[in-house]
């Protein structure tokens, strides 16, 4: 029988794309990978066509469908990306995970399932069922530290995070955070939310290991702090592999076709090398419009040249999205044409990064998008939005020193001033050729921990080989 591994990832791209890059791994090294997809009226609506695309290109990975679960008992709210919503697509999709992963245990050596963070409540079926549980935690490493040392935190104060304004939280091995920094649903130690995502925090030391989406260098302390848990967080940990950066950069692809040219990427051959600042907002970062004109015109008045992701503000009822000339100021897309493009809500973020003639990145901080502009070796000007962005733009800025903060991300608005002088600075200025500098040597460093005897070459090996300890 086939050596398989099964993975199943939360329906959102941020966590789809890095597992996808994670099974290409185990194919590499000769399992057959399975990517179970939960059903869920809350998946991304890009999914699918990311699903056909890679199932096309690598016929190898399989994808199975999980059946339709119950209806939720929460109202439907696309919006919604709230703990419950979340924790509540788990729950209702694990009966048909049961079924399957029991069906799949009769007729293939299943060695491990490899779950997303969010899905623990799953391990209740995969203890059932005897079946080794690995955790992916697809964020950093620095943020696994704040989440599993918070409830200490807690425990041992009466601190309420949500209500110390930006006082700084000291965490082991990390930068101070300030307090407004921590995401809403763990800043408020009454909360229901709260106790769920602690809940689910603690239930990851249950599982056999936890593989992370980083590489040492770039979080020495924070992955010392989770490996000698006993001595810094005061529990112990089980294994941490870090096994980053798995970025869909094309290297583990085998000649997947050719695939059309985007027309921003036909653009971007045509300006001179980094030269161009790319803003883009991860899978579902939007703001509001008038936030957009601001945008706009910072960008008008820096004079630099950008590709600029826009994506319509959220819209209730199935309203139809509008045009883009709505959402900016009039005529700015014929003014700037010379040297700027709007593109609108999608990318092919890698691609654009990764070329020649990218020199900046203005991002909302979600892990990916940081990984692949640290593997791109592109200097970044942090926007954080939602979720832990805030946090990773304190890493980002304070520890890594790969990043800019724009200012006011935290307020109502970012000015126009500011969107005008962050990215004049990151492109002409001394400090931002400083950071570029930096960006560049990183982008050594994560190449690095892949090659052969690098740090996630090497946890990656330890990793498998624990699969085979257990047969
Ligand atoms: O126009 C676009 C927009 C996004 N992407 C891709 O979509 C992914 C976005 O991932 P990420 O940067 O992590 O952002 P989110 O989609 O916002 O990801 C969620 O999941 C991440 C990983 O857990 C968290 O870090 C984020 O805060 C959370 O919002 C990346 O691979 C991007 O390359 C594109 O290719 N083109």
């Amino acid at each position: 029988m086939e050596k398989t591994v099964i993975l199943y990832p939360m329906p959102g791209m941020g966590h789809l794309v890095p597992m996808v890059e994670l099974a290409k791994i185990y194919i590499l090294h000769k399992f057959s990978v399975t990517v179970v997809l939960m059903d869920s009226p809350n998946k991304h609506p890009s999914l699918d066509a990311f699903v056909s695309r890679v199932s096309s290109t690598h016929p190898s990975i399989s994808f199975h469908q999980l059946p339709p679960p119950p209806p939720s008992s929460l109202p439907a709210d696309p919006a919604d990306i709230s703990i419950f919503r979340i924790l509540d697509d788990v729950r209702l999709n694990n009966p048909q995970l049961r079924h399957f992963l029991a069906a799949q245990s009769r007729i293939s050596d299943v060695r491990a399932i490899v779950l997303n963070f969010f899905c623990t409540e799953a391990l209740d079926i995969t203890a059932e069922l005897r079946l080794p549980s690995y955790f992916f935690f697809s964020s950093a490493a620095s943020n696994l530290v704040v989440f599993l040392y918070l409830p200490t935190i807690y425990s041992t104060s009466d601190l309420n995070v949500k209500d110390l304004g930006d006082e700084p939280l000291h965490f082991p091995g990390l930068p101070p955070i300030p307090a407004s920094h921590i995401p809403q649903n763990i800043n408020d130690r009454n909360s229901e939310a709260g106790k769920r995502m602690f809940n689910v925090f603690r239930r990851l030391l249950d599982g056999d290991g936890i593989l992370i989406n980083t590489f040492e260098s770039l979080e020495a302390q924070a992955v010392e702090v989770l490996r000698d848990g006993a001595n810094f967080l005061g529990f112990r940990m089980p294994p941490v592999y870090c096994i980053g950066p798995l970025v869909a950069d094309g290297s583990r692809d085998e000649g997947s076709g050719t695939v059309e040219k985007a027309d921003c990427m036909v653009w971007l051959d045509s300006q001179p090398h980094g030269s161009v600042v790319f803003l883009c907002f991860g899978s579902m970062g939007t703001f509001p419009v008038e936030q957009l004109k601001e945008i706009a015109i910072g960008l008008e008045k820096s004079d630099q040249r950008f590709l600029w992701v826009v994506r319509a503000p959220r819209t209730k009822n199935e309203e139809p999205e509008p045009e883009l000339e709505a959402l900016l100021p009039e005529g700015f897309m014929e003014r700037t044409k010379d040297r700027g493009l709007v593109v609108k809500s999608w990318a092919p973020q890698v691609e654009v990064l990764n070329h020649k003639a990218v020199g900046g990145f203005v991002t909302h901080c979600g892990w990916n998008s940081t990984l692949e502009a640290i593997t791109a070796g592109v200097a970044m000007v942090a926007w954080p939005l939602y979720a832990e962005q805030r946090m990773n733009k304190v890493f980002l800025v304070e520890l890594m020193k790969l990043a800019v903060a724009m200012e006011g991300y935290d307020k109502e608005m970012v000015t126009a001033g500011e969107v005008e002088a962050k990215v004049t600075w990151l492109m002409k200025c001394d400090g931002g050729r400083e950071l570029r500098e930096r960006a560049a040597a990183m982008k050594e460093m994560a190449a690095e921990a892949w090659r052969e005897g690098g740090s996630s070459y090497q946890a990656w090996s330890e990793m498998v080989k624990t699969f085979d300890a257990r047969k």
